[in-house]
């Protein structure tokens, strides 16, 4: 069944946690090379290969070299279109796509144009027809502190209620062992209060007890990663007890978290802890372009590290959709779409293990 590398394609998939400029492609990525030849930028600078791992601060210099190739309107339109249709063809039939605004002094990029055109990217692969139905995180890099912070999510409510329900939530992500969120609960809350819905990356790394805490007294709507959340990570009982108490789900990212060596092996990772648990838990990619991978691949190593069956795989993906930002009307489609193409899939795939 794990070779079966076919059935975790033809998956109908829910990506929920993918950042924009971490999810460039080899393909994309060498039209941006070409773009700017002066930079010298490799792609070895811009991604890690299979069974290459790196640590936090590695990883985080990985996105300053992508910043320099992705400083233009024009950029960003052709990274956000480009992605988008990748994840269709991946048949990801829902994505949510978080990014932070950047302006580029240099270019006259601003972060409302950053926001507009990410919203064309969407608008445009609608009108061509592309399979699947895209909404925006606007993220918070946790690094730029509490006044940015507030700064984005006043334009993140400009837009929520400007763009017809495509800027649907905030994330909090960038690098954790950077700045604390206690300044940034004020920005959150306002979010909150607005009708954004909030992800936020937590507890990602250990010793993040007082902040997780903190976090999830919000509370978020999901969470990111959730790495050390549990005790025998360095968490706490009482942060599991509240993260389940609540049903919040869990964005998971196995490739990230092992290539970023925040967990040591796809089979010690804590899915397995919170999926024994019945929590709900996401599988998403995090940055299929860093990390070389792709929802199908995450599908798959999680079936092959977990001994998950094909029907236990397709509930995986069937239960994501409980967990989208959009609407309950999105939701009902997305049901239905699932319920048409469990037969055929479900079947084919049952009888090859
Ligand atoms: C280093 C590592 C293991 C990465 C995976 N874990 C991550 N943790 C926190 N923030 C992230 C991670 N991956 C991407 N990001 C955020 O996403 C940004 C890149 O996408 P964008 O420019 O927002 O469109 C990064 O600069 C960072 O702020
Ligand atoms: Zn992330």
């Amino acid at each position: 069944m794990d070779d079966n590398a076919e059935f975790y394609k033809d998956l109908p998939k829910v990506e929920l946690h993918a950042h924009l400029n971490g999810s460039v492609s080899v393909q994309t990525m060498e039209k941006l090379i070409r773009r700017k030849p002066h930079l010298n930028i490799e792609h070895s600078m811009t991604a890690i290969g299979k069974g290459q791992r790196r640590t936090l601060d590695e990883c985080f210099e990985v996105f300053k070299v992508i910043h320099k190739l992705v400083d233009t309107e024009e950029d960003v339109l052709m990274v956000a279109t480009d992605v988008i249709k990748e994840f269709a063809a991946d048949n990801v039939k829902y994505l949510e796509l978080r990014s932070t605004p950047r302006e580029e002094n240099h270019t006259g990029l601003t972060k409302k144009s950053y926001i507009e055109t990410v919203i064309e990217a969407i608008r445009q692969c609608k009108t061509e027809g592309v399979d699947i139905d895209v909404r925006f995180l606007v993220a918070i890099d946790r690094r730029n502190g509490a006044e940015v912070a507030m700064e984005t999510v006043k334009l993140a409510e400009e837009f929520m209620l400007s763009s017809g329900g495509l800027v649907v939530g905030i994330d909090l992500s960038g690098d954790p062992t950077v700045g604390h969120g206690r300044c940034l609960l004020p920005a959150l809350q306002r979010a909150r209060n607005c009708g954004l819905k909030l992800s936020l990356h937590m507890s990602e790394v250990p010793s993040q007890l007082e902040e997780s805490e903190l976090l999830l007294n919000l509370p978020p709507d999901r969470i990111g990663h959730g790495t050390c959340l549990h005790p025998e990570m360095g968490g706490s009982q009482s942060l599991v007890d509240r993260a389940v108490k609540g049903r919040i789900p869990l964005e998971i990212c196995l490739t990230s978290n092992v290539k970023g060596q925040t967990v040591q092996s796809y089979s010690q990772h804590h899915f397995r802890y919170w999926y024994q648990l019945g929590h709900p838990c996401v599988i998403c990619t995090d940055d299929k372009g860093v990390f070389c991978t792709d929802l199908s691949q995450e599908y798959q190593l999680a079936a092959s590290a977990f001994g998950l069956r094909p029907d236990a795989v397709w509930t995986l993906s069937e239960r994501a959709v409980d967990c989208i930002f959009a609407g309950d009307e999105v939701k009902q489609q997305l049901r239905q779409k699932w319920t048409e193409l469990k037969p055929g899939l479900l079947q084919g795939a049952e009888l090859q293990v």
